[in-house]
């Protein structure tokens, strides 16, 4: 293992309750922090945290502020980002993967300190900034720096009130007036107004929108982008024939100001058309690269990936906040034990709370692997795609197949980091619902990641669907390798519990990996043959393609992201070469993560005849727990190399001191109001006779 500097990782307290666990750990968290995070990135998430802690516009508010104050500090904080000087110039001569790698790394940061502030950069200047380089040509690239600059505070805006996943039904216009050469944008009516739109409602001065491109001559060239100025950038005062408001109180990420719009015969210029992949001349004729409009359209929303994959980042990031939380709790919280008078254990001692908050961690760890991978191959294709001077190359098979891993692992993270949060919350017990713990603002704030960047269930269609073709095709088109196993479908297929376990013990990392290719070309098999029996029947393929969701294509794309995190976790490892307790930790987590899974899938493993009797159920739920036991004594340590630090972490039911009951009650005695009578006291004084109120 190559040698590592950890002296930029700050120390944790020493000698707090959690000294105990964390003694037992035969390994340096610090280094393990090396192993799990490449070091150029946690160099750049430490430089964010600090920058963020010594400034006092980031300091943590102690009440949830009203909502208007939250837009406004979010937006504060946003303006703020280039004093602190957090993106260095010298990354602009950096290459594409390697500059928006820096940028992501700033985002994480962010994203763990306040999702708000997260968002609202990623729409100001991340999203935005990748859809004018996807959809724009040279005459647009003002506008990046603009962005950069905050010369314009921008949005995207793509889904209406009436249409969001189906974004082919969007029905706003452009259509061209070659007379003015100008485009003219119109809002049908209000089911067709922009909404949902972050930093829209109350501060963006440009919106990129999407809209139907008409030409003079009446036809419709379907979707493309177009650069809207809505506001004044010097007062923010709306344009006329813009009607732009705020959609109102969210559950969560109150910091983002959404909004929604309509257009009245708003004139644009024809060079705000982002006409990359599609052209009006002065003269109002229409140019494409594609013979089919709904080609442009995806190519123009593939550029959304980026953010898909941001979005995957933060969720990671959100498993680790969750799990950190959850296991210092654990070792530091007490009740029960063997003797009615004797000491107390803690509860990570016992298996029932090891079995619900050791997955959480362990799928912290392989996520956060897996992720970083992921991340790396999206990078190099679209990497790739720029350098074609042909521009598109993005519906390739390269782009085909990683559409459909991102379009999986998106869903399955935010679905995991959603479900971690509330398992997370419930084994801190009351204190876990206490606005300091952290649990509940997580859980709204990150609620929205199954919905935004493409809804969970819609998305993971998409990869089903291109799995499916995989398995009905005469030839795999899969040059990233993700299905490369479907070579060996028809062995596969045959596999049992008991001839595996043979071939490639449990404790091999092929085991696990064996299960899920059987269960991926079963379920493959499974739902293409529903689909069949359908249409052989005379059922339309839409609805064909419906009634298969159920019965398999939605464990299927849940499925193959579990696969693609594993093998990528396991890929890793076995590059790294790491040294003997390291090795060991990440084969528990491993473990444990791997187990957990095959646990919630086991129906289907019956099912299709994988197993039969007791013995698969039973090994692998003996391996989780006994995974799950020797987790235990290193899961502070573990949990140490994945946290954010506390001022990110905002949670005072773990701190890394481990100083739970002082530090709940420096919470509870400095909460404001705490000891002030309300000025309401008077309401609920229920008048009382003379001789009574002596009482
Ligand atoms: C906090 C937040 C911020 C947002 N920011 C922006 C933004 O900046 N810009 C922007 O343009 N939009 C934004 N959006 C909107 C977001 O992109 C949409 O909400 C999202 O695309 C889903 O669309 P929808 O809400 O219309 O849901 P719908 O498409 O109506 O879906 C509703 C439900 O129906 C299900 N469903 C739909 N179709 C099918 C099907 N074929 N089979 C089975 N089930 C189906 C879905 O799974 C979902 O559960 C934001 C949303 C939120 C919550």
């Amino acid at each position: 293992m190559e040698k590592m500097d950890t002296s930029f990782i700050p120390d944790l307290p020493t000698g707090g309750p959690l000294e105990v666990y964390r003694k037992r750990a035969n390994f340096d968290w610090k280094r393990l922090r090396l192993i799990l995070e490449k070091e150029q990135g946690l160099r750049i998430k430490y430089k964010v945290w600090r920058r963020l802690e010594s400034d006092p516009l980031f300091a943590h508010p102690s009440r949830t502020p009203p909502m208007d104050q939250q837009k406004r500090l979010a937006a504060m904080q946003v303006n703020r980002m280039k004093q602190l000087q957090l993106v260095p110039k010298e990354i602009e001569s950096l290459s594409f993967s390697a500059k928006t790698k820096y940028l992501m790394e700033i985002n994480q940061a962010l994203a763990s300190y306040s999702p708000s502030l997260s968002v609202k950069i990623a729409l100001s200047v991340g999203l935005f900034n990748n859809a004018i380089r996807a959809m724009g040509t040279e005459k647009h690239k003002k506008y990046i720096e603009a962005a950069w600059n905050r010369e314009v505070i921008t949005c995207l805006a793509v889904t209406e009130l009436s249409h969001g996943s189906n974004t082919k039904r969007i029905r706003t216009t452009a259509t061209y007036d070659p007379r003015m050469q100008e485009f003219v944008i119109n809002t049908p009516d209000f089911e067709a107004a922009k909404c949902w739109v972050g930093n829209m409602g109350k501060t963006a001065t440009i919106a990129m929108t999407f809209a139907n491109l008409i030409t003079a001559d009446g036809e419709n060239h379907g979707l493309h982008g177009f650069l809207i100025p809505i506001r004044d950038p010097k007062t923010l005062i709306s344009y006329p024939g813009v009607l732009v408001g705020d959609i109102g109180e969210k559950s969560g990420l109150n910091g983002i100001d959404n909004g929604f719009v309509v257009f009245t015969n708003y004139r644009i210029p024809l060079d705000n058309h982002l006409n990359r992949t599609g052209n009006v001349t002065p003269e109002g004729v229409y140019e494409s690269v594609f013979t089919d409009p709904s080609q442009a359209l995806g190519a123009a929303l593939e550029s959304f990936s980026a953010g898909r994959v941001g979005i995957m980042q933060e969720a990671a990031n959100t498993l680790c906040s969750a799990a950190v939380i959850a296991v210092r709790y654990a070792a530091v919280r007490k009740q029960f034990g063997p003797e009615r008078q004797g000491e107390e254990m803690p509860i990570i001692e016992y298996q029932l709370h090891q079995y619900r908050i050791f997955p959480i961690l362990a799928a912290a760890c392989v996520q956060k692997i897996a992720v970083e991978e992921l991340s790396n191959t999206y990078l190099a294709i679209i990497a790739g795609s720029q350098d074609d001077s042909n521009g598109f190359d993005v519906l390739s098979q390269k782009a085909a197949e990683i559409h459909a891993i991102i379009s999986a692992s998106k869903p399955r993270l935010t679905w995991s980091a959603r479900d971690a949060i509330q398992e997370a919350r419930e084994s801190c017990g009351g204190h876990g619902y206490l606005q300091a713990s952290r649990l509940g603002q997580m859980r709204s704030d990150h609620d929205p990641l199954c919905t935004y960047e493409g809804d969970n269930n819609v998305l993971g269609q998409q990869a089903s669907n291109w799995l499916l073709r995989q398995w009905n095709a005469k030839e795999l088109e899969t040059p990233i390798g993700s299905v490369k196993f479907l070579e060996r479908r028809h062995q596969l297929l045959q596999l049992h519990y008991a001839q595996l376990v043979q071939q490639s013990p449990m404790d091999t990392w092929e085991f696990a990996l064996s299960c899920y290719e059987w269960l991926l070309c079963h379920l493959m098999s499974r739902t293409s043959a529903h689909i069949e029996t359908q249409l052989s029947s005379g059922v339309h393929r839409f609805e064909a393609r419906n009634n298969a969701q159920v019965v398999g294509a939605r464990q299927l794309s849940l499925a193959f992201a579990e696969y693609m995190a594993l093998s990528g976790f396991v890929g890793h490892v076995r590059q790294l070469g790491v040294e003997q307790p390291y090795a060991e930790v990440l084969r528990l987590l491993y473990d444990v993560y791997a187990m957990w899974l095959l646990e919630q899938h086991m129906t289907m493993f019956y099912v299709g005849g994988f197993a039969v009797g007791g013995a698969f159920a039973g090994a692998v739920q003996e391996r989780l727990l006994q995974s799950c036991a020797k987790l235990k004594d290193v899961a502070v340590s573990v949990a140490d190399a994945i946290a954010p630090p506390d001022f990110a972490l905002k949670s005072v039911i773990a701190r890394a001191d481990g100083l739970l009951y002082e530090n709940l009650q420096n919470e509870f005695m400095t909460n404001e109001g705490a000891f002030q009578r309300p000025d309401w006291w008077r309401d609920v004084i229920i008048p009382q006779s003379q001789e009574k109120s002596k009482l």
